[in-house]
Formats: C-alpha cells, sequence, structure tokens
C-alpha cells in the first residue's frame, strides 16, 4: 500500500515531532488537537526547530519550506478520514484513545493503517477496540523525535504482516531505525528507562541525594546526555507516572511501584518542562532544582 497521507492525533511535544519528521521526508501531514493553542504552538515549534536545521545547515532553507507547506492543522477528526496512515499522540490515558478511535473510525477508509504512539499501553487491547485490529500496530517515536533515531514498532497479537512491513518501509523514508518489540507493559524501551527513572525519585525521596547531586551523578558518572530527573522534566512527568502504573498494574510486581513523591509532583500539576515546574523550575533564565 502507498502511505502519501498521514494523520497525526495530538500537537503536543510528540505530535509535533512526528509531524516535522514526516513532512521533512515528503508525507503530507494532517495534524489535529482538540485546542486551537495548542496546533498554533506546535506550528511554532516545528518551525523554530527546522529554523536550527537550517542555521546548522543540516537542512536547507527550501526543504524548511517545502516541510512547513505539507503540514495542516485540523481540530476536525473527521478530516483525518482522508489519510492513509494515522498515528495517534494525544495524552498517555487508554479512555482518551479509546474515545479518539471510536470518533475516528467511521471516516476511516478501509485499507488505512491505524498507529498509537503510546509509551506503555497494550497494542492488543487498543486494536480490539478497533474494526481494525490487523491494521493497528503500536508506532513508538522516542523524544526529542527529530534528534533521536529509534522508532519502536510492536505488533499486537492480530497485526498482520502486511501492516508490519508498511511500516518499516515508513521508519526507513524517515531515515531512522526500527526495533521490533513484543506486546508487553511499556515495550524495550520503557520497561528499563522508566524503573531507572522511578528509582531516582525514590533516591531523591528517601533523601540519599538533591536533585542536583542526582542529575549530576547520572551525568558524569554513568555518561548520560541528562540525568534521570532532568529527563524526567523533559518526557512530562504524567507520561512518566502513566507508565509506571501501566508496568505496576500490567506485571502485578512491587517493583514497578511508582514512587509517592513522582504522585505528589503529578498531584500538583508540577509535570515538567511543559508547565514549566517538576523536579527542576524552568521559570527564570536558568532550571533551578525544586527540591
Ligand atoms: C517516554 C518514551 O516513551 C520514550 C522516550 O522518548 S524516552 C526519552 C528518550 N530521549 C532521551 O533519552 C534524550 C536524552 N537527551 C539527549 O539525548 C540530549 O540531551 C538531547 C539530544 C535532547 C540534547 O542534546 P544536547 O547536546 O544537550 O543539546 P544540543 O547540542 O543543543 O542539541 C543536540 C541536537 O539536538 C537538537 N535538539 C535539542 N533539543 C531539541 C528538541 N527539544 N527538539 C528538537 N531538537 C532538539 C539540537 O538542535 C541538536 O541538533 P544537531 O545535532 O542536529 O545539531
Ligand atoms: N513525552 C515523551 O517523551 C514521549 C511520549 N510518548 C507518548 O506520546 C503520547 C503523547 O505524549 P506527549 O506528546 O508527551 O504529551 P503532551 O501532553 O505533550 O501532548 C498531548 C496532546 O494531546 C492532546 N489531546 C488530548 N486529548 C486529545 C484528543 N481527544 N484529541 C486530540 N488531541 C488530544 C493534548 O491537548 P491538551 O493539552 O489540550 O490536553 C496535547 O496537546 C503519549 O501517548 C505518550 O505516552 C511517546 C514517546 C515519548
Amino acid at each position: 500500500m502507498v502511505i502519501e497521507k498521514v494523520g497525526v492525533i495530538g500537537a503536543g511535544q510528540m505530535g509535533n515531532g512526528i509531524a516535522h519528521v514526516f513532512a521533512l521526508a515528503g508525507f503530507d501531514v494532517l495534524l489535529n488537537d482538540i485546542s486551537q493553542d495548542s496546533l498554533d504552538k506546535a506550528m511554532a515549534t516545528i518551525s523554530h526547530n527546522l529554523d536550527r536545521q537550517v542555521s546548522r545547515e543540516k537542512i536547507t532553507q527550501a526543504a524548511m519550506d517545502d516541510a512547513i507547506a505539507r503540514i495542516k492543522t485540523t481540530m476536525n477528526l473527521e478530516e483525518l478520514g482522508k489519510t492513509d496512515l494515522v498515528i495517534e499522540a494525544a495524552t498517555e490515558r487508554e479512555d482518551v484513545k479509546n474515545a479518539i478511535f471510536e470518533k475516528l473510525l467511521p471516516h476511516l477508509k478501509p485499507e488505512t493503517i491505524l498507529t498509537s504512539n503510546t509509551s506503555s499501553i497494550s497494542i492488543t487491547r487498543l486494536a480490539s477496540r478497533t474494526d481494525r485490529p490487523e491494521k493497528f500496530m503500536g508506532f513508538h517515536f522516542m523524544n526529542p523525535v527529530p534528534i533521536m533515531q529509534l522508532v519502536e514498532l510492536i505488533r499486537g497479537i492480530a497485526t498482520d504482516e502486511e501492516t508490519y512491513l508498511a511500516l518499516v518501509a515508513v521508519v526507513e523514508k524517515l531515515g531512522k531505525t526500527a526495533a521490533s518489540a513484543e506486546d508487553f507493559p511499556a515495550f524495550i524501551v520503557n520497561r528499563i528507562l522508566m524503573p531507572m527513572i522511578n528509582e531516582a525519585v525514590y533516591t531523591l525521596y528517601e533523601g540519599v541525594g538533591s536533585v542536583r547531586s542526582i542529575d549530576e551523578s547520572m551525568k558524569l558518572g554513568a555518561n548520560h546526555p541528562m540525568g534521570p530527573l532532568e529527563l524526567a522534566d523533559f518526557i512530562g512527568l504524567d507520561t512518566c507516572l502513566a507508565i509506571m502504573n501501566v508496568l505496576h498494574e500490567g506485571l502485578a510486581d512491587t517493583k514497578y511501584r511508582p514512587c509517592p513523591l513522582l504522585t505528589k509532583y503529578v498531584e500538583a500539576g508540577w509535570l515538567g518542562r511543559k508547565t514549566d515546574r517538576g523536579f527542576y523550575d524552568y521559570r527564570g533564565e536558568t532550571p533551578v532544582p525544586t527540591r
């Protein structure tokens, strides 16, 4: 099947990055969100990130202009009915994702491939609520999408080979690398990464280290590009907590218990960079630790 038009649902940090890389690779993109403000912010972020690529001579100005021209935005989900591939990248909540699919499906062409960028939720379960489990897959991009090389491909129990091969070809066209993961809670990257982030929050909670000492230790002592608390703020603490809950409930092992301090930050609405406050306060010139 030829994939030319791509629908992206959710214009947050992942949705805007996904729209960016697809448009740059020559796909027509229709970006959807429930808020016009989020769509406007997403287009401004995409322009800013493409501009950065132009100034670093990674892409030409003409490639940037073409990419911007290929992205259209809409608050009307029905318009995504014209697309060949849909990537859902809305908030990490199963009820939100199911409601989106329910509203979208009556408008979708029968051959359209439906995917979710979920970080952790069962692909088989999401697929089972749709009319096309064989054409449904997990299509998991990493943050920041324009920079990170990996895309996890997760087949549900019913996903057919044609769908899988179509997505392998799309990943190649994006110039990224695909890794296949089985459909178990949080797949590969987050099964390993998120317990480490959760453990960093426990390390803070138990007073073993401060925000700064924990992040410095992992950057200088383990050569991580970002400290685990800085990375948690970058991902979004709501998303981190949602992934830990999926691991905890899905694998029924206390080793995945979300740290109560992580829960407290989310309850406060301190979700990290996207709300300007998390383990760091980003409202000033330089980030200041909040503990
Ligand atoms: C939660 C999930 O489900 C799965 C996940 O995504 S887990 C999260 C995975 N991501 C990570 O682990 C990211 C870890 N951090 C890093 O790799 C690096 O800190 C980083 C790439 C984000 C920034 O690197 P840095 O060296 O500190 O900054 P800097 O030199 O300014 O930027 C490096 C490149 O990233 C780009 N960049 C930085 N931030 C960016 C952003 N938010 N969006 C787009 N591009 C960005 C820069 O333009 C630069 O590009 P070039 O190399 O093409 O010139
Ligand atoms: N953050 C990360 O590092 C990564 C996240 N992911 C996954 O990507 C998905 C999105 O995460 P992320 O971009 O970080 O989250 P964000 O919170 O940045 O963005 C989510 C966006 O979805 C919008 N949204 C909510 N409900 C709907 C709806 N019904 N229809 C359309 N849009 C909707 C939100 O709008 P509003 O703000 O108005 O609620 C928001 O703009 C999640 O499944 C997450 O697990 C995957 C890889 C990495």
